[in-house]
């Protein structure tokens, strides 16, 4: 069938407003179900309404209907090789976010020719749809995780204690005294018992902005949607643990060499665990790095490294010598009279204080 040149134009408009509105409607539904946020999952509702109502007072629908000629579309058979590649959720809202910026201007330079109030409207629209797209876009890629990581300093190993009941209100607790991150690390609980604590634990750490990190294991870790898991240097290797765990979960690995530590962040662990410094009652070594260790680190290591290892009140000073001031701990917590004050006591010994000059 030959196309006459105004039904070109609403051929257009109507492939546009199509691929605009499905563009909108991707983010509105990322906005909703992946990050529980009702403003931005109404502010692109609203753009798709809004672009509903200026298509219906600016166009002719009918028109636009007897334009589309799908079948006839000479561009469905044209695909880039990387239009069925998305291994991200973060690569689906660039591409909508690319399709809408794309077809509003298609919309609105297309409109121009029909109805210039349309495509005034179409580009206040066009306007509104850049702010919501970046304000999405930033947020998606901004991993929270990483952010609380880089700001955490006390991170306690802990065992899945007596119920869910006593773990659950020993995370709260310790939360509120200051510990940044907890370590489920418990290898006498059988998998059930450690995904259920797992799952109550993430919450009940994620309910006063803390983390959660399963130890050895990335299949509980991801099942029980936990913060992260931490391997050792006989388990999973990182490559596996990622591939389980995924990209927006933390990874953190033991070292106990330097050598260790740079292939560590080499194989894009998020932190390290760097010991063991001393000697301690959780677990016994045959050889300790010592503080030397921690220096080497500190120098040379940009990803947040957390020394472990029999580290307590008496000799956290020599941690915060080597230039390391976050420590991973389980006895100082857990065998202290008052588990709450040992971890208040600690996190305070590790605030930053500007040295006398
Ligand atoms: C933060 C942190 N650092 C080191 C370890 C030790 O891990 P690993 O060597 O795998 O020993 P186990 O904990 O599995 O006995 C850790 N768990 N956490
Ligand atoms: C699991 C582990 N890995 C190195 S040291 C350690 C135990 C940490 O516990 P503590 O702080 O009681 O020495
Ligand atoms: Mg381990």
């Amino acid at each position: 069938m030959p196309i006459l040149p105004g039904q070109a134009t609403y051929r257009i408009l109507d492939a546009s407003i199509n691929r605009a509105t499905e563009g909108l409607r991707t983010l509105e539904e990322y906005a909703r179900f992946a990050q529980d946020d009702a403003a931005a999952s109404g502010c692109f509702k609203s753009l798709r309404h809004d672009l509903t109502t200026a298509v219906g007072d600016g166009l002719d629908r009918q028109r636009l209907i007897q334009s589309r000629d799908t079948p006839g579309d000479v561009g469905t058979e044209i695909r880039e090789s990387t239009e069925y590649k998305r291994s991200s959720s973060q690569q689906v809202i660039a591409a909508a976010a690319a399709r809408i910026a794309q077809s509003l201007r298609v919309i609105e330079e297309y409109g121009k020719t029909i109805d210039a109030r349309f495509a005034a409207q179409i580009e206040q629209i066009r306007y509104r749809a850049y702010q919501a797209c970046a304000t999405l876009e930033l947020a998606a890629f901004t991993n929270t995780r990483v952010t609380q990581l880089a700001e955490a300093k006390l991170y306690l190993l802990i065992d899945g204690g007596e119920s869910e009941t006593q773990f659950t209100a020993s995370i709260e607790q310790l939360a509120k005294a200051g510990v940044d991150i907890f370590q489920l690390r418990d290898h006498s609980l059988d998998d059930r018992t450690l995904y259920e604590r797992a799952c109550v634990g993430a919450a009940a750490a994620r309910k006063h902005g803390r983390l959660f990190i399963v130890n050895d294991r990335a299949d509980i870790a991801a099942a029980a949607d936990a913060d992260g898991v931490h391997v050792g240097q006989e388990e999973l290797p990182a490559a596996a643990a990622r591939a389980i765990i995924g990209d927006r979960r933390l990874l953190g690995i033991s070292t106990h060499s330097i050598q260790q530590a740079k292939e560590a962040v080499d194989d894009g662990a998020d932190y390290i665990g760097c010991g063991p410094v001393f000697a301690g009652r959780t677990k016994q070594f045959d050889a300790y790095v010592g503080p030397a260790f921690l220096q080497q680190v500190t120098q040379s290591i940009s990803i947040p490294a957390f020394a472990i290892g029999g580290i307590d009140q008496s000799n956290v000073s020599e941690i915060i010598a080597a230039g390391c001031d976050r420590i991973a701990v389980t006895g100082a917590i857990r065998d202290a009279e008052d588990p709450v004050h040992a971890a208040k006591k600690l996190k305070q010994s590790l605030r930053w204080e500007e040295p006398n000059r």
